[in-house]
Formats: C-alpha cells, sequence, structure tokens
C-alpha cells in the first residue's frame, strides 16, 4: 500500500513544476551561473559569459535534474531593481542566493540584501542555497569563509546550505541543482503550493 502511493506522489512530483529564484546583488553572477545551468543539464548550450549583459528584466531558464522540471526565475540586481523581487516569493519553491566570494568589500551589501529577503513573509519556509560564486580566481573565499562573514541570523528554522560553485568551470553546479531537488522534495512549502494550485483547478500544478 505505502509503495502505491509513494509512487503516486513520485508520479505527481515529476509532473510539478519546481520554482527557483535566483537573487542576489548585482554582478554576483547569478545569469552566468544560470547560462552554465542550462550548458550542463541541456543539450543547448547557455550563453557565454561575454555574451551576457546586466539583467534588467527577467531571465528564465527550464531544466530537468533528477527527472525533476526546475523553472529558474533569474532577477536583477542592481539597487533599484531589488524592489521587484518580492514580487516573485509567494510562488517560489526555492531560493538561490548567489554571491560574488572574490569581492568581499561587497559582503555587506549582500548580507543586508539576504536579510531582507529572510524577513520577508512570503518566502517562509523555503529552502535556502547560499552560493559563493567565482571561485575560479584566486582571491575567493571559501564557502565556510562566506558563512562567518555573512554570518545569519535565525536561519535555524530553514533548510539551507552553503556551495562554493564557479560559473565559469562549473564547479559545484551539479551538487547545487541535485541539493534543490532533493530538499524541495521533502520540503512543506513544497506540499503548501502544490495543494494552493490544485485548488485553483486541474492542470494548474
Ligand atoms: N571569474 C568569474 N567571473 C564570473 C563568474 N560568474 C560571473 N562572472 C562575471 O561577473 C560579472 C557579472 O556576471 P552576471 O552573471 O552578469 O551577474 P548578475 O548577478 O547576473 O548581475 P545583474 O544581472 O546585474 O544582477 C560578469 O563579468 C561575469 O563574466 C565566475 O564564476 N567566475
Ligand atoms: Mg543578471
Amino acid at each position: 500500500m505505502f509503495s502505491l502511493f509513494y509512487g503516486l506522489w513520485q508520479y505527481m512530483f515529476s509532473k510539478l513544476e519546481l520554482h527557483v529564484l535566483i537573487l542576489g546583488i548585482d554582478k554576483a553572477g547569478k545569469t552566468t551561473l544560470l547560462e552554465k545551468m542550462k550548458s550542463v543539464y541541456t543539450n543547448v548550450e547557455g550563453l557565454p559569459p561575454d555574451r551576457i549583459v546586466p539583467t534588467v528584466g527577467l531571465n528564465i531558464g527550464r531544466i530537468e535534474v533528477a527527472n525533476r522540471k526546475l523553472v529558474f526565475w533569474d532577477l536583477g540586481g542592481q539597487l533599484g531593481l531589488r524592489s521587484i523581487w518580492e514580487k516573485y516569493y509567494e510562488e517560489a519553491h526555492a531560493v538561490v542566493f548567489v554571491v560574488d566570494a572574490s569581492c568581499p568589500s561587497r559582503f555587506e551589501d549582500s548580507k543586508s540584501a539576504l536579510e531582507k529577503v529572510l524577513r520577508h513573509e512570503d518566502l517562509k519556509g523555503a529552502p535556502l542555497l547560499i552560493l559563493a560564486n567565482k571561485q575560479d580566481l584566486p582571491e575567493a573565499v571559501s564557502s565556510e569563509e562566506l558563512a562567518r562573514y555573512l554570518d545569519l541570523k535565525k536561519l535555524d528554522e530553514r533548510v539551507y546550505m552553503f556551495e562554493a560553485v564557479s560559473a565559469y568551470d562549473g564547479l559545484g553546479i551539479r551538487e547545487s541543482a541535485e541539493w534543490l531537488v532533493e530538499v524541495m522534495e521533502r520540503s512543506k512549502r513544497t506540499e503548501m503550493l502544490r495543494l494552493r494550485a490544485g485548488a485553483m483547478g486541474p492542470g494548474s500544478v
């Protein structure tokens, strides 16, 4: 009996689109990272770094990881654009917060932007992946050092992880995507969003 329900749940979950919001201050490497994900997980090559411009609107990336459909929403991180972020919170299953680990002078800006994200009611219970990006640069700090710099309070009840990545050479990309799928699968928030979508009519998940 259990395996029947489990099989059904697995089937429903594989149909569900999981929305992952990519946030972080400008120049952290969000778009470059998304394009790298596309190269790793699809047969279409993502844009090379020299063709990526600062984001003003929204970039969408669809990839499949472990039979799950992930939809990434990449937003602009410039100060004047950060007020748009919250429009996407309600529908997000998880958040990826990207930090340029090679630029300590901007850690404070990242910290306060992330603290504001975490305080928002609409993101309650959303798993959080914090990426220490640009590990290909010798001056980049490790994920543990970044965690110390950011010194985030009130993370205890949230499912979170720090990961060292490079959007240039792909370090940590697969580990990050696989972790996201695993935690979203188990998250109460995913269940809440699925029920809410179901309540809005068939085919709405
Ligand atoms: N060395 C190195 N440079 C990177 C990496 N990821 C991004 N960059 C560079 O960092 C700069 C900013 O990258 P973007 O991807 O545009 O950053 P963003 O976070 O999307 O910026 P906004 O759209 O303005 O919010 C570009 O010059 C990228 O080539 C990385 O992993 N390593
Ligand atoms: Mg961008």
